[in-house]
């Protein structure tokens, strides 16, 4: 048996354009968003009948047909059939473990190349129906006879027709994720006008991306749009400062629809490969995917906020490559809600929280604002859950090679209290 432990490249990235829900994408499912963003990735990088090592990805919302989303996306691309492929999911971390456990996989010598991505819709939400009437109709399914079936029949009552539909409340607390995030910013005491400024930022730099053709090889058109249509280039503070509050009450009451990512369909897809394959395909890599890690809060009882789960990860994968959160050329922080970035970095500058929760003598530190979502990020390109970690991990990648070298650090906050960061150099 042979160990191997080698470079992971990220070698380019692609997605669709991410559409508010019930927009653009209305009626495209999870299966067409991620062939198209796949497809588009093939194209980029001639893939075109190539076996590649596995194909990593999920969506956070899946209908029962998608059991098997991903290797019936890839079934539907141009990659050869052999292509092998696997579902996982971790929320809103979904995207970044994909590209994770590929990198791994890389790592190890298991395979030369691989893919990592996601894909979630809100429009094409899976309602079920109510749990007496299903498990009324499997008995129908079973029944043998005419007879029998009719018993069965006779036994549906017009309370039994219920339907249990999806939403992106936190079934241990019954509170939805804004909620949460409401009562975080309020214990790091994070302002309205504090929010309202990262927003906009996040729009202005996302728009300027665009118009300077830095997306262009980051993103293929689908169905009409060429760009996210959540971004508003306009977005000032003026215009925020209008918005009615939409989660929280009383004082925690200063997250608004700017402030807040919107409900948002897409698709995003990396591509990694070792790097000999790398070479072997004229392929340049963008960076290296070096670590990963992953964290857990106690939200359920109170002794952390929901989306906190970052704050902890970073300072054990720092601790683990002997970083300091100055160490970095770019950092990738997922806007969930601008609260939850400022939440969180106002985490990683008190003594207090350091000291206390995560058990350091002096205060993580501070970053330099300049060098966080340079590119834009989900609270101005959308987050369609699963996707997200595709689009960050290719724009990370990218900034790296265009800079020639450094590193950069992404963080993705998840419900369930998780969080899931990684470490990009080159
Ligand atoms: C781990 C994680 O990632 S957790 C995050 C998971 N995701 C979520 O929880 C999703 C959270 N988001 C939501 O639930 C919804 O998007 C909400 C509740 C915040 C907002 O929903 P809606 O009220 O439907 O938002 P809508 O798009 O209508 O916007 C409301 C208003 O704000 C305005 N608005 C929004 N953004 C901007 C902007 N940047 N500039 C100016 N106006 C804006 C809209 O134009 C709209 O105004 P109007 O009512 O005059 O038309």
């Amino acid at each position: 048996m042979t160990e191997t432990v080698r470079r992971a490249a990220v070698l380019g990235g692609n997605r669709i354009p991410f559409a508010r829900s019930n927009g653009a994408y209305a009626t495209a499912s999870n299966a067409e968003m991620l062939t198209a963003a796949l497809d588009g990735l093939v194209a980029r990088f001639g893939l075109e009948g190539e076996r590649v090592g596995e194909v990593a990805g999920g969506a956070v919302l899946k209908h029962s047909r998608d059991f098997n989303l991903v290797r019936e996306a890839v079934l539907s691309t141009r990659l050869a059939p052999e292509t092998p492929a696997i579902d996982l999911q971790q929320a809103c971390g979904t995207g970044l473990q994909a590209i994770n456990y590929i990198a791994n996989k890389i790592k190890l010598g298991q395979i030369d190349s691989g893919i990592g991505g996601g894909v979630d819709t809100t429009s094409d939400a899976p309602i079920a129906i109510g749990e007496k009437l299903r498990k009324k109709l499997i008995q129908l399914n079973n029944a043998r006879t005419a007879k029998d079936r009719l018993a069965v029949l006779a036994t549906i009552r017009p309370g039994d027709i219920g339907l249990a539909i999806p939403s992106n409340g936190e079934p241990r607390t019954r509170l939805s994720m804004g909620e949460h995030q409401a009562l975080t910013a309020l214990e790091w005491q994070i302002t309205r006008e504090a929010q309202d400024q990262l927003a906009v930022t996040s729009h202005h730099n996302l728009a300027a991306s665009y118009d300077e053709g830095w997306q262009d090889d980051l993103v293929t058109p689908f169905r009409g749009l060429e760009r996210d249509n959540n971004l508003r280039p306009d977005s000032s503070l003026e215009k925020l400062a209008k918005l009615k509050p939409v989660f929280g009450k009383g004082e925690a009451a200063t997250m608004t629809a700017a402030n807040s990512t919107p409900l948002t369909d897409g698709a995003s897809a990396v591509l990694l490969g070792s790097e000999e394959w790398a070479a072997e395909h004229g392929l340049e890599p963008l960076a290296y995917f070096v670590d990963s890690e992953l964290a857990a809060v106690d939200f359920v009882h109170g002794a952390e906020g929901l989306l906190m789960a970052p704050a902890y990860a970073v300072p054990r994968m720092l601790e683990r490559n002997g970083l300091t959160l100055g160490d970095f050329d770019f950092y990738e922080i997922h806007e969930a809600f601008a609260s939850q970035v400022l939440s969180t970095l106002a985490a990683w500058e008190s003594p207090v929280f350091c000291k206390e929760r995560l058990g350091l003598d002096a205060p993580l530190g501070s970053i330099d604002r300049a060098k966080l979502n340079v590119k834009g990020s989900s609270l101005a390109a959308g987050h369609p859950f699963a996707a997200t970690g595709g689009r960050i991990v290719a724009n990370a990648a990218k900034l790296l090679a265009a800079k020639g070298g450094g590193r950069a650090l992404i963080s993705v906050c998840a419900a369930g209290g998780q969080g899931v960061v990684a470490i990009l150099e080159r």
